[in-house]
């Protein structure tokens, strides 16, 4: 029997700074990845996006394994600089024409397009300008986004608006890990209010530009108390609203979980009630990343949440050490449906990076990858069944790609990348997942 009704979204998710190379081709603009990677020690082998998956020149084969696998639909990223090199301003026409031959090509195997305006690399003529502490970067944002709705507003009625906003703010302006790497706690809050009001806007451009669907993609991770000791439950409920709830409240509750003021402390700004009102914006969809679980034991020395998060035992965990967790998928997905108005959900990335041997004969072969992916897929079926409105899959990723500060270590693909070739493999995983799409889920 189908776990999933027909019609189901069946995708696979990339991102343009992990998969393209080329980043300066054809008149782009160079964004904040570029420099940060261009800076020593800020990546895994000193490695940088420079070829990536050389996806720039390859797309049309790229789009032949998309095929192969079956899926309907495909989430990739737009690149910021490569239609504004500027971040605002004159148009790039060579860059637009690469993101305008894609989608074409997709659309003429069936494919339906789900972009991505923002996956992290903001063109670095902005960020010389303050990048996302910017108050006038929502703006930018919108304009960029209507050159875009302008462009496919024929063609492309699927929209996410920012990847995960949470990690911009987070691991690029707080714990600095990412771009643009930076390490203020004032900056993050400020940045993360940015990022909702750029969401807002781009949201409201397209009601007026558009007749699809748009929303954005959240990173969300239950938060489990690592023993039954008030202290770790007191710690996860704040980690909670650190991680989870930042975003997910804005959203859908028009406010900002109070606990973030104790954990910012001053640096957290007093916004008022118009502000407030400015994020309440969750679009028509919401996409959902999940990957794990977090267990969290208190540590009144860890500041600013007092929390650490305990490593998971290693048979249980991926090559990224995250805990192999699928139950928490069902407990994200229910969220949704319990606390903020059962709303279309779309689960927009779910996948893992194993230790994958090289091809053999052609295939590589990841039995972890196929037990991970089954065990999320089934968690997914009993959410759906339980109510909650789900209506696609994304397995991260199509194939082994940059994986930001990690560099090429971690390989999260369908499909095997080799580094000096840059031919593609597939791995058994990818005939595990073209089974499932081609059952709507009866193999699971
Ligand atoms: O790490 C795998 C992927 C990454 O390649 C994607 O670009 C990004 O959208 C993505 N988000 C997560 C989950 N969130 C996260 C948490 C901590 C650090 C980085 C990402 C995993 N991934």
């Amino acid at each position: 029997m189908s776990a999933f009704p027909e019609g189901f979204c069946w995708g696979v998710a990339t991102s343009a700074y992990q998969i393209e190379g080329s980043p300066l081709a054809d008149g782009a603009g160079p964004s904040i990845w570029h420099r940060f990677a261009h800076t020593p020690g800020h990546i895994a082998d000193g490695e940088t996006g420079n070829i990536a998956c050389n996806h720039y020149q390859r797309y049309l084969e790229d789009i032949g394994l998309l095929h192969e696998l079956g899926v309907n639909a495909y989430r990739f990223s737009i690149a910021w600089g490569r239609v504004l090199p500027e971040g605002r301003g004159a148009i790039n026409r060579k860059g637009l024409g690469f993101y305008q031959r894609l989608v074409d090509a997709l659309l003429e195997r069936g494919i339906s397009p789900v972009i991505t305006l923002y996956h992290w690399d903001l063109p670095m003529a902005l960020q010389d300008r303050g990048g996302w502490i910017n108050p006038d970067s929502p703006q930018w944002f919108a304009d960029y986004a209507e050159v875009l709705f302008r462009t496919f507003a024929d063609r492309v009625t699927s929209w996410i608006t920012i990847n995960e906003p949470w990690v911009i703010a987070v691991l690029g302006h707080l714990e600095g890990r990412h771009a643009p790497g930076w390490r203020d706690p004032s900056a993050a809050a400020r940045v993360g209010h940015h990022l909702l009001l750029a969401h807002a806007a781009a949201v409201a451009s397209y009601r007026t530009l558009g007749h699809g669907q748009i929303g954005i993609a959240l990173n969300l991770e239950p938060q489990h108390p690592a023993y039954p000791k008030a202290a770790d439950l007191l710690a996860a409920q704040r980690r909670d609203a650190f991680v989870n709830r930042w975003f997910l409240d804005a959203l859908f509750l028009a406010s900002y979980p109070i606990e973030l003021a104790q954990i910012f402390g001053p640096a957290w700004p007093k916004f008022g009630a118009v502000a407030l009102d400015q994020i309440h914006y969750p679009g028509d969809f919401i996409g959902v990343n999940y990957y794990t679980r977090a267990r969290v034991a208190a540590a009144p020395e860890a500041k600013p949440l007092g929390a650490i998060c305990l490593p998971p035992p290693r048979e249980k965990s991926t090559a990224m050490g995250w805990e192999i967790y699928p139950e928490g998928l069902g407990e994200v997905l229910g969220w949704f449906k319990e606390r903020y108005g059962n709303p279309r959900v779309l689960i927009t990335e779910n996948g893992a990076a194993f230790a994958d041997p090289a091809p053999c004969a052609g295939l590589v072969l990841d039995p972890q990858r196929i037990v991970y992916l089954r065990s999320h897929l089934r968690a997914a079926a009993q959410a759906l069944a339980a109510g909650v409105d789900l209506g696609g899959y994304f397995v991260w990723s199509l194939m082994d790609n940059f994986e930001w500060a990690e560099g090429y270590s971690k390989r999260f693909g369908l499909y095997w990348v080799d580094r000096q070739t840059l031919q593609r493999y597939p791995k058994s995983s990818a005939h595990f997942y073209r089974s499932v799409i081609a059952t709507q889920g009866a193999v699971l």
